[in-house]
């Protein structure tokens, strides 16, 4: 008897053939279409010309999701203008344009020449341009025009350059700490975000009271991805670590004396003010005494207590006509949630080793600032012989300065103090107001909700190839117990 081999029709192996391309096809098609791109992006600049210094950012984001939820980051390294902030070149308004020029030059290496003319380029200039604008406004508006001129120079989309109100410096601050630590999109509780700069300082926060009926001046709203928020916000200007101090000095200069015992600042320091320098400033031009002599000295006595009370002599807490206010008869809600300081909150707490708030308690930072008051000035610049000089004879008053507003202006107290998170980065990128900025004006970040396709791609991709081998394996299981019936029943036939 003839043995009979398995006969598999032809009409088989051609349905077999075909499901294995068709399988093999699926998958490759899935993987390579999964395989990242080779991502290519969009740029933006934004220069902040503050009181004390310019800074230049760089900002990209996916180019083909320009509308995409928080894909915004900082690109480059900060780039600092070298010498003093724009509004300290009123007598040289040129001065101010050539001062922007290395950082632009470092922009146009940064960013690909097929991209640079359609990247938008601003500036925004804070409470130093502010102060000189109070002070002398066509000086301040010759600064802007040489700004401009430099700035049109360049390659780049240059969308101009403005003064921020004190309301959008705070504002966006808050926008862009909030949008970095991915806040917006879901309309999770925000942070407050407060920021000290070298003139003004901002604090801005979400209260659930505060609708701004009390205190219209100090409300933003705004609506982002689908969320509203009524926001308060308040700039205080002449408050900045910088004209706060020449408030104490002024203080203690009204009668005209020439020697001043100084307790912000270490024993054994000692420096010589010029009358005519230090009253150079709205902040305190109007107080500045009849009959001074040039020159005044300032000698240190390092006392905690002393400089704190110094420093409280400059905030008014006698007016309010509000339910509740901060200082000088300011409006201010009750506060509410966390908060995130930067800028030189940042620089001063980090330095004095106070910002790690959850560890440091206010007690214990009041305790490390008496202690680090105290320090003989020689005695602290052996232990910082790399330190620059101005900014290391000022951290006793910049901490203390910064424990007072917090405490005694802002109204924190040993628990709510705890709710502040010291940044100096999130996600890579510095937290101040130029993000924020961007954002708005190029229109970044959407009123409402983005649609979203109902299964996001990857998950889409797998359920295809998931599928797929399913289909696959279904399909030879049918086809082998097909040719396993057409076996046996050949046999039967022979
Ligand atoms: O916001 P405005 O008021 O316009 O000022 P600004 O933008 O120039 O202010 P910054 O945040 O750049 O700096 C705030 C202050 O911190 C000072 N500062 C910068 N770097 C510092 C550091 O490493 N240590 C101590 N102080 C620093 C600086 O001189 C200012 O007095
Ligand atoms: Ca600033």
């Amino acid at each position: 008897m003839k043995e009979a081999s398995p006969g598999y029709r032809p009409v088989t192996i051609f349905v077999v053939v075909i499901g294995v391309i068709a399988l093999v096809a699926l998958v490759t098609v899935a993987v390579v279409q999964n395989k990242p791109l080779t991502q290519k992006y969009k740029y933006g600049i934004v220069l902040d010309a503050g009181s004390s210094h310019t800074a230049l950012y760089i900002y990209k984001w996916p180019a083909e999701k320009d509308n995409n939820t928080g894909r915004v980051t900082q690109a480059n390294e900060t780039c600092k203008v070298k010498g003093p902030g724009i509004s300290s070149y009123a007598s040289n308004p040129q001065g101010a344009g050539e001062s922007l020029r290395a950082c632009m030059l470092e922009a146009k290496k940064f960013i690909p020449a097929s991209r640079q003319e359609e990247t938008p380029l601003y500036l925004g200039a804070t409470a130093g341009m502010r102060l000189l604008n109070m002070e002398n406004a066509s000086a301040s508006d010759s600064v802007f025009k040489a700004v401009e001129e430099a700035l049109d120079s360049y390659t780049f989309s240059y969308r101009g350059a403005r003064l921020l109100t004190g309301l959008e410096e705070g504002a966006f601050g808050w926008v862009t700490v909030n949008y970095l630590d991915g806040r917006l999109t879901q309309g999770q509780k925000t942070i407050g975000a407060l920021d000290l700069g070298g003139a003004s300082t901002q604090i801005s926060f979400v209260s659930p009271n505060f609708d701004g009926s009390e205190s219209p001046n100090n409300l933003m709203m705004f609506r982002l991805y689908g969320n509203d928020y009524n926001l308060y916000s308040h700039s205080f200007l002449c408050y900045g670590k910088d004209q706060a101090l020449r408030q104490t000095l002024a203080h203690q200069t009204q009668s005209g004396q020439s020697i001043v015992n100084d307790p912000c600042f270490h024993s054994k320091y000692s420096k010589v003010w010029e009358y005519s320098n230090l009253y150079d400033t709205p902040c305190v031009a109007d107080r500045k005494p009849d009959n001074s002599p040039t020159n005044f000295t300032l000698n240190g006595s390092g006392n905690f207590q002393q400089c704190q009370q110094l420093i409280k002599s400059i905030f008014n807490f006698t007016q309010c006509k509000y339910s509740r206010c901060s200082f000088n008869g300011v409006f201010q809600p009750e506060l509410q949630g966390s908060f995130g300081a930067f800028s030189a909150y940042y620089y001063v707490l980090d330095f004095l080793n106070l910002a790690d708030t959850s560890r440091v308690s206010l007690e214990k930072a009041k305790d490390k600032l008496k202690e680090y008051c105290a320090t003989p000035w020689p005695e602290l610049q052996k232990q910082h012989p790399k330190t620059k000089e101005k900014y290391l004879s000022e951290y006793c008053f910049s901490g203390t300065y910064i424990l007072t507003l917090l405490t005694e202006g802002y109204n924190f107290t040993a628990d709510t103090y705890k709710e502040i998170t010291v940044i100096g980065k999130m996600q890579g990128s510095d937290a101040g107001w130029t993000l924020g900025y961007m954002l708005n004006l190029t229109n970044m970040i959407p009123a409402e909700a983005p649609d979203r396709p109902p299964i996001a791609y990857p998950s889409y991709v797998s359920i295809m190839v998931i599928t797929g081998i399913v289909l696959g394996i279904v399909l030879l299981f049918i086809v082998y117990t097909h040719s396993r019936t057409q076996c046996s029943n050949t046999q039967k036939i022979v």
